[in-house]
Formats: C-alpha cells, sequence, structure tokens
C-alpha cells in the first residue's frame, strides 16, 4: 500500500494521510456484479472524498470495465492498472465528470480496491483554498428542516 500511496502523489498534486487505513474499500465482484452511476462525494461540507484511487487486482474476461458516462470514458480492468480521478472541481465542488459506474461482470470475477482521497490531507499542501461551499442539497435539507420546526 506505501508503494501505491508514493505512486499516487507522484501522479496527482494530493496527498494520502499516512496515518491508519484511511478509507479503503475492497470490490469483489462475481458474474453480473456491477454498480449503478454514482458520485463518489458524499456531498458533506468538510473532509469530503477529493479524489478516487481505482486498482484493478485481476484480469476481468469480459465485463467489468468502469465507465464515466459524462466524461464519456471507459477502462478495463487489468491487474495492475490504477486510475485515479477528481470528485470535486476547482472550486470544491461537484466535478460532474466524476460521475461514474461499474459495468457488469459477464465472464470471470472482477477483484479492485477503491481508495478515497480525503479534503483533510490536503490540509498543509492546499491551504486556504477557498472557503467551504454550500452546496445544493445541503441547502435543502436546511430549508426543510426549518419547515418542519
Ligand atoms: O468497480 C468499479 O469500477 C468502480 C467502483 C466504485 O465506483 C466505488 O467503489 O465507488
Ligand atoms: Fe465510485
Amino acid at each position: 500500500m506505501q508503494r501505491i500511496k508514493q505512486k499516487f502523489e507522484d501522479l496527482s498534486d494530493l496527498n494520502i494521510s499516512r496515518t491508519g487505513p484511511n478509507e479503503m474499500q475492497y470490490l469483489n465482484y462475481d458474474f453480473g456484479g456491477h454498480h449503478l452511476p454514482h458520485m463518489d462525494l458524499l456531498n458533506i461540507s468538510m473532509n469530503d472524498r477529493m479524489a478516487t484511487i481505482l486498482i484493478y487486482l485481476n484480469d476481468v474476461t469480459r465485463g467489468g470495465g468502469t465507465i464515466f458516462p459524462r466524461a464519456k470514458q471507459a477502462v478495463h480492468p487489468e491487474k495492475g492498472k490504477l486510475i485515479l480521478w477528481y470528485n470535486m472541481n476547482s472550486n470544491l465542488d461537484f466535478e460532474i465528470n466524476s460521475l461514474h459506474g461499474a459495468c457488469p461482470v459477464l465472464i470471470g470475477r472482477k477483484i479492485a480496491i477503491a481508495y478515497f482521497i480525503r479534503e483533510n490531507d490536503q490540509m498543509f499542501i492546499k491551504p486556504c483554498l477557498k472557503p467551504p461551499q454550500y452546496r445544493p442539497i445541503e441547502e435543502l435539507k436546511v430549508t426543510e428542516g426549518l419547515i418542519m420546526k
């Protein structure tokens, strides 16, 4: 994992926490296994998932690609391949091009690791970028709360 972290930092302008497991998701898809298009951002005002690294741990015979419908990109899983993308734009807001999903596995199995890079790990290399943004969904929630009271 240390080598993967180093590789990521070499490729990006982001920092990965070296304390603890941070946020790693082990993915194991069997026949038909898939993930509908989504954003990795949690839409929280602090310490959101700024970027994602996906590491494929095996070759998939057929299917199982990672697709980015907005960015019009598709990546076929291959053992040892690593991809990274930003979930936030430079305004620390949704990067719409980060919308992604996993196609169903048709033949074989897909094993991968998703690693989410959090905003707080960047505080010393990107200090005081901009104050946290109010994002529309959060505003909606607050308004609803006020109406209910
Ligand atoms: O398995 C993939 O290709 C994508 C996984 C993913 O999007 C996620 O774990 O958030
Ligand atoms: Fe995802």
